[in-house]
């Protein structure tokens, strides 16, 4: 009898430690299926709401965009499995929209507990972040008593977190912790356009930089405009939010008041900065397209005068145009910083493109793709002009070279940079 019982005992002992492993067993599964379930999903999601352009160009930059980090979802998402298990290992969660999640203890460690700052905009001060991983990045910290953070934070975490291409500042990842909201971007080190047309202590920008930057600035606007499914209007253009990377090209950045064209046509307030803002947009409260045109055409202008808008920029530019009708003689408005160094049929084509950005008639003013067909074709006749050139002093050939002279060395290295970014120029044409 006792026999018996100690049997039943051990029988039932045996029955609930292999019920619990089993139970253990399926939670792991039901968990690990889940996972990739939704990794999958995220996946299939990026691939329908990523748009692909008819030339290509984007889905090619999305996936071979050399800022695209190893903390890429876009990257780590090609393999569920070991992402599954990166993720778990770093911490950090993939969101709905596909960007990663970083817990607020690992920025605080990243940015030194929030010392290292950067720059501060009208959303909140903004930090350089070390990574572990090694990778530099910005990390914007939405201000908790801005009205618009909350809002803003969801709008932009879902609208960046589908939005990819060389010429923007892209979302990388983001933060919602302890009553914070901060949104992680690809590092541009050397800051803003604007540092660089105002600040003293940079270089002047050369007049060929110029219109490589504002090609740049007007593909990463085209992508916006015409690339993005819905269509998404920045809606706050200026040299503040164009931000250059290492090699000088430049990005569109803050995204702020970015907003989905079908679902804000109709805004309340004014958004934007006074000196871009389209004179139209200001009377009819209607943004479009063409209101960022506008803004573009002030920045291009900006470019060429190395004036801020906001100090008198325009009127400088309308009294300029009383004598030109629009079309010649623009030399009058440029940058002294430029030392007459510039080429001055490219300086009145870019001119005349600015000043029909700026027409009063919206429907007047080229599209973003007619920016650039035209800015791509100024820097391929450079392109061309130049490899002419080089061709013609290289069949003359009667030129003896020093190779250790400072300034032969410095000239070389110039020739580099300028093919190296004349090469990329070749691969974006359309
Ligand atoms: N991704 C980034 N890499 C490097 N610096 C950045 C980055 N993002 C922002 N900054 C710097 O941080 C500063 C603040 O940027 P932020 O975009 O918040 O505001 P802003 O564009 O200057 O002003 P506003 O908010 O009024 O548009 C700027 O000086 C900018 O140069």
């Amino acid at each position: 009898m006792k026999g018996e019982s100690s049997g039943l005992i051990i029988g039932i002992s045996i029955g609930v430690v292999i019920g619990v492993l089993l139970a253990i067993f399926s939670l792991f599964c039901f968990r690990y299926h889940r996972k990739r379930s939704q990794i999958g999903n995220s996946s299939s999601r990026r691939a329908a709401t990523i748009p692909i352009r008819t030339n290509g160009a984007d889905s090619c930059t999305m996936l071979s965009d050399s800022t695209i980090g190893p903390e890429s979802p876009v990257k780590s998402g090609r393999n569920g499995m070991s992402f599954w298990l990166e993720g778990f290992r770093r911490s950090n969660v993939v969101s709905a929209s596909g960007i990663l999640e970083y817990s607020y203890k690992d920025l605080q460690k990243a940015t030194h507990n929030f010392t290292t700052l950067i720059g501060q905009g009208a959303f909140g001060p903004v930090y350089r972040a070390q990574m572990s991983t090694g990778e530099t990045v910005a990390v914007k910290v939405l201000a908790t008593d801005s009205k618009q953070g909350e809002k803003e934070f969801q709008t932009e975490v879902m609208l960046l977190g589908r939005l990819h291409h060389r010429n923007l500042v892209n979302l990388i990842g983001y933060c919602a912790e302890k009553g914070q909201h901060m949104l992680l971007y690809v590092y541009m080190n050397k800051g803003s356009l604007a540092s660089h047309l105002y600040s003293e202590k940079d270089e002047p920008l050369s007049w060929d930089l110029r219109v490589h930057i504002v090609l740049d600035v007007a593909r990463g606007l085209e992508y916006l405009h015409d690339g993005a499914v819905p269509p998404v209007i920045h809606r706050d253009i200026k040299s503040s939010n164009i931000l250059l990377d290492q090699s000088m090209r430049a990005r569109v950045a803050d995204f702020g008041l970015s907003r989905e064209e079908m679902v804000d046509t109709h805004a309340v307030n004014i958004r934007g900065t006074f000196g871009y803002l389209d004179p139209e947009y200001i009377s009819t409260k209607t943004f479009t397209k063409k209101s960022d045109v506008y803004s573009f055409g002030v920045l291009l202008f900006e470019l060429i005068a190395g004036r801020n808008p906001q100090q008198g920029l325009m009127e400088y530019v309308e009294l300029a145009a009383m004598n030109t009708e629009g079309k010649v003689g623009w030399e009058e408005i440029v940058d002294s910083r430029l030392e007459g160094k510039f080429d001055v049929q490219e300086l009145n084509e870019v001119a005349t493109l600015a000043y029909k950005c700026i027409n009063r008639a919206p429907r007047k003013r080229p599209s973003m793709r007619d920016i650039v067909q035209v800015l791509s074709r100024i820097v391929k006749l450079r392109h061309n002009r130049k490899h002419h050139k080089n061709s013609l002093s290289a069949t003359a050939g009667e030129v003896s070279i020093d190779l250790d002279h400072p300034e032969t060395r410095s000239q070389i290295s110039e020739h580099r940079r300028e093919e190296s970014m004349d090469s990329t120029v070749d691969t974006y044409e359309v």
